[in-house]
């Protein structure tokens, strides 16, 4: 695991942009393709924002890029909380991208048709390829959860299914995520976090004992692949080093 500290989001925005960008480019160099999936939450909106802006809009081949997001709430795409609305809000619509490579997780199905028409279509994407994304972004909340995988939940000990669906009590909505087991055969997973209000549960899913009941965000252990938390010093701010 590698730990990248910036000192504030702006800064973190910047950091994170570059480093996307670079490595694209380093691996577009090998393959024709690049897989890269989308978080919500509002921390990458700011990282949205600067790749949609020069220099990252024209540096970037977007037209070589499949999007796929590691979880959606169930509600319109049209409700702002809609996921994949924001990112066309702030990057999707403004970059020179194919629709035809942007894959949703739809929400004007039920969602465990969504989950399972999202599985078949990342199962066909990636046939019998070793490793699944080539990045995958991610958020944390301050309760430890990454993906809609939330502290407590079954779905935190799904070992097989790459999609699920399930009704989000909590929130009285339907979430689509991502599962641990294939996040963790992607090649690169990045996660962002910021602020101060994250910095005990920061420090406990970095530093401390293995208890991914509690943070889900331990899960997320790439097998075969890197793994970078980008945080700035507010969230960094409760841990040793
Ligand atoms: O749809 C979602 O809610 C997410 O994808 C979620 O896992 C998010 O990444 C974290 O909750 C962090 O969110 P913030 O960046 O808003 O803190």
């Amino acid at each position: 695991m590698e730990l990248h500290i910036a000192k504030d989001p702006v800064q973190l925005s910047e950091n994170v942009a570059a480093w996307i960008s670079n490595y694209i480019l380093e691996v577009l160099q090998e393959q024709e393709r690049f897989s890269l999936v989308l978080s919500g939450g509002s921390t990458p909106k700011q990282l949205f924002a600067l790749l949609a802006k020069a220099p990252y809009q024209q540096v970037i081949p977007w037209e070589k890029i499949d999007f796929f997001w590691g979880d959606e709430r169930a509600v319109p795409f049209e409700d702002e909380r809609n996921n994949a609305r924001m990112a066309f809000d702030v990057l999707l619509d403004k970059v020179p991208v194919n629709p035809e490579n942007i894959h949703v997780m739809r929400t004007d199905i039920p969602p465990e048709e969504a989950a399972a028409a999202y599985e078949k279509l990342l199962k066909s994407y990636f046939k019998e390829e070793e490793n699944t994304f080539d990045l995958v972004l991610l958020g944390m909340g301050d309760d430890g959860h990454t993906l809609s995988l939330f502290p407590g939940l079954p779905i935190v000990h799904e070992q097989k299914a790459w999609v699920k669906a399930f009704f989000l009590k909590a929130q009285d909505m339907y979430r689509i995520t991502l599962t641990a087991p294939v996040v963790n055969q992607a090649s690169c997973v990045l996660f962002l976090a910021t602020g101060a209000n994250k910095s005990l549960t920061l420090k406990s899913v970095i530093e401390g004992t293995f208890d991914a009941e509690k943070y889900p965000s331990q899960l997320i252990r790439p097998q075969d692949g890197e793994l970078h938390w980008f945080v700035d010093e507010a969230a960094a701010s409760a841990m040793e080093i």
